[in-house]
């Protein structure tokens, strides 16, 4: 669906996108990480025609952004963190505007299908403007699919929502990718919510990406030493038990530094044959840790 290769920009003298390549495959849900002002707005802008890029190459279903902008922005939706609502109209009025922004027809039944589906219908004829966060970030939602895109940009879709919120957008993500095939790359600062929904990550630093891969790789590839808090009334006198290292956590809890997960059965095993076993949970085994050692990683030899 995608396929970038050696991209390159720069704002003056400053480079945001440096020596840039990867694919997408349609279908996926693909995470884009990095820190503030790594590119990954930049980015996004390349990859609908917004910018052109210095150098390189970028193809989105077969076409070029920079010479097919309009055939690439009419295929593909974008929500960004402005939520780019017209505050004096009701929601109906938004997405009317802008489906006919769109060349569709403003009257269509897929508008009430879509307040509809976002919770918005009870809404749909107040102004945008007494809209809560939660809201304007559903209705910029269901703006961004109007028109139906097969690709969807996602910068950031979950900022400032309340639990039942990000529950609801990220479930609205992912029901669309199921039910309509939709390639989606989101950008997010909130790892550990992408971890349920993509299926794969770009991490991007300073414009070069330094890493990518689906999770079970990353962590084959980065995460070495294995974290493991057990919930056990074991108590040993020592400052190992079977031969591997632990710290005191709690009354109950257990936190042992394991070389790989290949022992995790061994010390359990060892652990069952003293005392009882509650829980087993590797701490060290999220997106966000492995973000922290992929960016450590990155740096060093540097
Ligand atoms: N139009 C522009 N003109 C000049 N500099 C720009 C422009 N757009 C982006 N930049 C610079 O490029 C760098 C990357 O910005 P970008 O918005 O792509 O980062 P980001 O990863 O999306 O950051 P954030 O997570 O904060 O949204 C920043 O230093 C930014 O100041």
């Amino acid at each position: 669906m995608i396929q970038i290769k050696d991209l390159q920009k720069s704002f003056g003298s400053q480079v945001v996108i440096n020596s840039i390549s990867f694919e997408i495959q349609k279908g996926e849900i693909v995470g884009l990480l990095g820190p503030n002002g790594s590119g990954k707005t930049t980015l996004i802008r390349l990859m609908n025609g917004i910018i052109r890029p210095d150098g390189g190459t970028i193809v989105v279903n077969g076409l070029t952004p920079g010479e097919e902008g309009d055939r690439i922005r009419a295929m593909s939706g974008v929500l960004t963190e402005e939520a780019g609502l017209y505050e004096d109209m009701t929601g109906l009025e938004n997405l009317q505007f802008f489906s006919s922004l769109h060349g569709l027809d403003p009257q269509d039944a897929s508008i009430e299908d879509l307040l509809e589906s976002f919770g918005l219908t009870p809404h749909r004829d107040k102004k945008v403007r007494g809209y809560s966060t939660g809201m304007k970030k559903r209705l910029s939602l269901a703006r961004a699919l109007l028109h139906r895109p097969s690709l969807l940009y996602l910068d950031e879709p979950t900022n400032g929502l309340d639990p039942e919120g990000i529950r609801f957008v990220l479930d609205s993500i992912v029901k669309l990718n199921r039910r309509e095939g939709t390639t989606i790359l989101i950008s997010s600062h909130i790892l550990y919510q992408l971890e349920s929904v993509c299926d794969r990550y770009l991490f991007i630093e300073n414009g070069v990406l330094i890493e990518q891969g689906r999770k079970a790789e990353l962590e084959e590839r980065h995460l070495g030493e294995v974290r493991l808090r057990v919930e056990t009334p074991l108590s040993p006198r020592e400052s190992s038990f079977a031969g591997y290292p632990f710290q005191r956590t709690g009354d109950r809890e257990l936190l042992f530094t394991l070389p790989d997960k290949s022992r995790i059965p061994e010390l359990l095993k060892s652990i069952l044959k003293e005392a009882d076993l509650y829980t087993a949970h590797i701490e060290n085994r999220n997106l966000e840790s492995l973000y922290f050692t992929i960016r450590r990683d990155s740096h060093e030899g540097e």
